[in-house]
């Protein structure tokens, strides 16, 4: 295959699976976090939500695309790479695979400002007037500018998780995974948070989320995947999906989430 067509034959199986799991069990002794899951991701599902109870799966399906942890069987690719069974998950970061982390991890005794700089010095060679710049203007746009120089350790959690994100996006992603980013926010938190993950969607950043916060993926989300017991129960657009028996019964009906 020459080149040409070998950079052709990625790209058109990037455009049509972002993620793409096949039959990828994760063992963890005797218990299967993901039992045989198989589903596919592509660009045309938009900004796609992971939901389910708790224990069902998500957050291990979310390490599993983001190289964190290797699949004990199956095969897993994301941006159309394939991950293998020793998923290096920092050089699939550089490829455009990221992701945030349910509790934030900013480097806490660092400024706001720091803490973008680092991530943004981790995807670009720059001088560092230049990265303070980049980082003040990512942070004019999650409404953390004023805050720039306060430690991020002393930050409440609403920053914290835009911080976060901001972290993120600061090291270039082209697929960023999400888990639980809306997390114990206040209803005008969620909104701020939404209109900041549609300005990125907007920006061509695919987007994928672990939550529980169902009023928040009805306004940002065209698609849902439900997990159960570490198997898919449903994937589709979401007010089918929410509306399903099946997804009410498993999901709403425990109390994992709010309808
Ligand atoms: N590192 C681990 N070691 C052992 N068991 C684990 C580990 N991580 C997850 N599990 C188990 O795997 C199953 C799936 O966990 P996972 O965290 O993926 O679920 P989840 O759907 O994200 O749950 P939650 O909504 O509560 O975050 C659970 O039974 C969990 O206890």
């Amino acid at each position: 295959m020459t080149d040409l067509a070998r950079h052709r034959a990625e790209a058109t199986q990037h455009d049509g699976a972002l993620v793409s799991l096949e039959g990828v069990t994760v063992a963890f002794g005797g218990v299967l976090a993901l039992n045989d899951v198989s589903f596919t991701i592509a660009a045309e599902d938009g900004i796609v939500g992971i939901i389910g109870p708790n224990g069902a799966g998500k957050s291990t399906c979310l390490s599993v695309i983001a190289g964190a942890r290797p699949a004990t069987s199956g095969a897993v690719t994301a941006l159309g790479r394939p991950l293998g069974r020793r998923p290096n998950a920092t050089r699939l970061a550089r490829a455009g695979v990221v992701r945030t982390f349910q509790i934030p991890r900013p480097f806490a005794e660092m400024t706001i400002r720091e803490n973008v700089v680092v991530a943004l010095a981790s995807s670009r060679r720059a001088r560092t007037a230049e990265l303070v710049t980049q980082a003040d203007e990512l942070l004019e746009r999650l409404g953390l500018a004023a805050m720039a120089g306060s430690p991020a350790g002393s930050l409440p959690l609403a920053m914290r998780k835009k911080l976060e994100v901001g972290r993120a996006v600061a090291s270039s992603p082209k697929l960023l995974l999400l888990d639980e980013v809306f997390e114990g926010l206040s209803d005008t938190e969620i909104d701020d948070m939404v209109r900041i993950l549609r300005e990125l969607h907007a920006d061509g950043i695919h987007l994928v989320l672990v939550e529980h916060v169902l009023r928040a993926l009805r306004q940002l989300a065209q698609t849902l995947i439900v997990f159960e017991k570490g198997q898919v129960l449903a994937q589709g657009d979401v007010e089918t999906v929410l509306s399903s028996a099946e997804v009410k019964e498993a999901y709403l009906g425990d109390g994992g989430g709010e309808a």
